[in-house]
């Protein structure tokens, strides 16, 4: 039995403290507990990161009390905070805090109770009979409703009684009733029914698929998947079948989705599988109640839930002994968390199988380039599903030159002619049309033609969008908002210009394009209330919507078989975005979106409209040619020696005052330099692509190698050696970063 523990305490001092475990303890200490301490003269709250039987000290503190009765962190699980920490450059007491939620940190005691009456015995009838003249009118209510209904909530038979708690309790103190204390389970599905489904026969490539999947998982060491299958392949299908050879084996299973494409579809579908034991499937995502949240941990905690699915931060749920991990849409950036610990759920789940010897699938329709040429190089095992189930067609892409389209006019529309016409044949047929624009609001910007001013952000260097419904301009980095002006505040001209038109005002001219049909809009404006979501899917489902407009939240992971066009309205400006990974974000975002039409008997049609029809990403999406995007992808990042080619290290530096910021960076570059081996590419200090944030300055500095290590060991000596670092300018360090704006 080890006597020490080495505690991490709620402080953010990155260190571990040693305490001594006293003899009342040692059989309750483990690796995970939530355990009070003495600190200087008062005491905190930490957790037991490690057990020892030596320290360097002589004299310890021991640990005041374990908190909770079991420990909140398994050991694979704090192994994989312990690595996060190291990879990632980030405090090891942050990364033990992030692989909870928050509620589960917070209480110790989280459960609802409830309180339940009954009569004490079967023979309690004659026992009342005889006394009930004992009884006041109140307490005989309470009785005859008991012997009537049976075991009640306390506040059900208070209700029906018509009375309160005290004539209960009476009863109690005559030993006529019983009062128990239950927990109550919050059931985030409450009040929503699912049929079981079976397992589907498989299509021949899925077999194949699956097939390997399962030698994989019952490999000695068990490999991680690239699970290459395009849109409509039925890679959730065979997902769902390596989750029962999971389950078979005695094991549980991580399905981790996209936080954007974790709709109730999505989850029905999991929690139909395996609904005959449905307590099995847990569920961890943003939208949960507190109490919900909590509730599903520690039923996956206790080994009641073995499967869980949930958005980036599930990936640490406490299942014990999984088989399998399963990252869908693995190319999403969302994975990548943009708050220390940066780290990537993808990258983090690989660790967590190695770890766990548990295999890991990585599905995608358009895998990252990292994870591509991971499975090219033989790290990762590949497997794809060229074709769609039932050999339905893939859609037909046509790229609409914009440009053209406004000559003809003479005057630039929103929509082409072909995409109008297009929409009319459904609206005909009655068949369904997705509208996909990456944009919300009505305008993305405000000019004055008179003067050239432009709504701009007081924050941020960016444009405000306009919001016509609300009438107000609003900041989609920092959401500051003002009301729109009546005439240009610089030179007092009312002939405003909105241009750059958002989801808002696709919806108003399409209804007013086709004013018979129904319109529905879907983006974070219009989703707030919290089963928005579920209502509009589920009236689109059964065509009670015939036009469905939205931003990135319709991109992803949706099945409407009817859906038999799909409309792209400019993804242009996601092209001339100043991230080397642009190119790559559009393919997947069209490829993506293609990817809704023609999931049924009828075929697809997509249409893309665009001011760039001859950029390569566009080309290859239309052509369906992955292979050939990543082809004359890959080069030009050889070329210029960007990942996957190398690891990346962002570094930023934010505060109030420019040249602040700018000197900072500049000595903690001349700092890098001198740290730094001839193998590592250290870019001199820029301003960041958008360089004001919230009203904070941002400089960068890019750092590439090709192992990470190269760089945490010189990134973390430079930053140390800056001794006197100004107070305002903080720094951010991103290991991998996925974004450089
Ligand atoms: N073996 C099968 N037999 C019949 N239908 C199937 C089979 N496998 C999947 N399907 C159906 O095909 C459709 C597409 O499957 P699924 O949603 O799993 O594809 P996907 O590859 O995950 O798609 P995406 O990446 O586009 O979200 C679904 O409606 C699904 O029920
Ligand atoms: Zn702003």
């Amino acid at each position: 039995m080890s006597r020490i523990a080495k505690v991490a305490v709620d402080l953010s001092l990155d260190r571990e403290f040693d305490y001594q475990i006293p003899d009342e303890l040692v059989s309750t200490v483990e690796i995970g507990s939530r355990v009070s301490v003495p600190f200087g003269h008062r005491h905190v709250n930490g957790f037991v990161v490690g057990l020892a039987d030596e320290s360097d000290l002589d004299e310890l503190k021991p640990i005041s009390q374990v908190l909770g009765e079991k420990s909140l962190i398994t050991e694979p699980v704090m192994e994989l905070a312990r690595w996060m920490s190291s990879y990632y450059l980030a405090p090891f007491e942050t990364c033990v805090r992030s692989v909870l939620p928050a509620i589960v940190r917070r209480k110790s005691r989280g459960e609802k109770k409830q309180l339940t009456v009954s009569l004490v015995n079967s023979n309690a009838k004659e026992a009342g009979n005889l006394i009930c003249e004992d009884l006041t009118d109140k307490q005989r209510a309470v009785f005859q409703c008991l012997e009537k209904n049976g075991t009640m909530l306390l506040s059900e038979l208070i209700a029906a009684a018509e009375t309160t708690a005290s004539p209960v309790k009476s009863l109690e103190k005559k030993g006529l009733v019983h009062i128990s204390s239950e927990s109550v389970y919050r059931d985030p599905h409450a009040g929503v029914e699912i049929l079981k489904t079976a397992p589907l026969e498989l299509m021949p490539e899925q077999a194949v698929a699956l097939e390997k999947i399962v030698t994989a998982m019952d490999a000695e060491k068990p490999q991680t998947v690239l699970l290459h299958g395009v849109t409509g392949s039925g890679k959730t299908e065979v997902y769902l079948q390596a989750i029962s050879h999971a389950l078979e084996q005695g094991k549980g299973a991580i399905v981790l989705v996209p936080e954007i494409a974790l709709t109730p579809q999505t989850v029905d579908r999991f929690r139909a599988r395996f609904a005959d034991k449905p307590e099995r499937v847990a569920v961890l995502h943003s939208s949960l109640a507190d109490g919900e949240r909590y509730d599903e941990w520690h039923r996956i905690r206790s080994g009641e839930a073995t499967i869980v699915i949930g958005a980036r931060s599930a990936l640490f749920a406490p299942v014990k002994n999984p088989g399998l991990i399963v990252v869908d849409e693995e190319h999403e950036p969302t994975y990548k968390q943009d708050e220390t610990p940066r780290y990537s759920a993808r990258d983090a789940a690989v660790m967590r199988g190695h770890r766990e010897n548990c295999a890991v699938v990585l599905g995608s329709a358009t895998p990252a380039l990292e994870s591509y040429c991971n499975a090219k190089n033989g790290k990762y095992l590949y497997v794809d599903m060229p074709s769609r189930v039932d050999d339905r067609r893939m859609p037909e892409i046509r790229v609409v030159d914009m440009r053209l389209e406004g000559q003809r006019d003479g005057k630039r529309g929103l929509f082409s002619k072909e995409l109008v016409f297009e929409i009319r044949a459904r609206l005909d047929r009655a068949e369904q049309t997705m509208i996909f624009l990456n944009r919300r609001g009505f305008s993305a910007s405000l000019v004055c033609p008179a003067c050239g001013y432009v709504s701009e952000c007081e924050h941020c260097s960016v444009k405000r969008t306009y919001h016509k419904a609300r009438h107000r301009l609003i900041c989609h980095l920092c959401g500051d908002e003002q009301g729109a002006p009546d005439r240009c505040p610089e030179c007092g001209s009312p002939e405003f210009k909105y241009s750059g038109a958002g989801t808002e005002k696709i919806e108003e001219v399409m209804a007013k394009l086709f004013p018979k049909a129904n319109i529905a809009r879907m983006d974070s404006d219009t989703m707030r209330k919290k089963n928005a979501h579920r209502e509009i899917l589920s009236k689109f489902r059964v065509g009670k919507i015939d036009i469905l407009i939205g931003t990135q939240m319709i991109a992803k992971g949706l099945d409407f078989p009817n859906v038999t066009l799909v409309g792209v309205v400019n993804p242009d400006h996601a092209l001339h975005m100043a991230d080397f990974r642009a190119g790559e974000r559009v393919f997947q975002l069209l490829t993506q979106v293609a990817g809704r039409a023609g999931r049924g008997q009828v075929a697809g049609e997509v249409l893309v409209q665009t001011y760039t029809p001859h950029h390569p990403a566009i080309q290859f999406a239309r052509r369906m040619d992955f292979e050939g995007f990543c082809d004359q992808e890959l080069e030009f990042r050889k070329e210029l020696f960007y990942p996957p080619y190398s690891h990346l290290t962002c570094i930023t530096l934010r505060g109030k005052h420019e040249s602040q910021v700018e000197q900072t960076c500049d000595l903690l570059w001349q700092c890098l330099e001198q740290c730094v081996s001839s193998d590592v590419m250290l870019s001199p200090p820029v301003p960041a692509p958008i360089s004001r944030v919230r009203g904070e300055y941002r400089w960068q500095i890019l750092l590439r190698a090709e192992k990470t290590g190269e760089m945490t060991r010189p990134v973390r000596r430079a930053v140390a050696a800056i001794k006197k670092w100004p107070k305002g300018v903080r720094c951010t360090i991103d290991i991998d970063a996925a974004s450089l704006l």
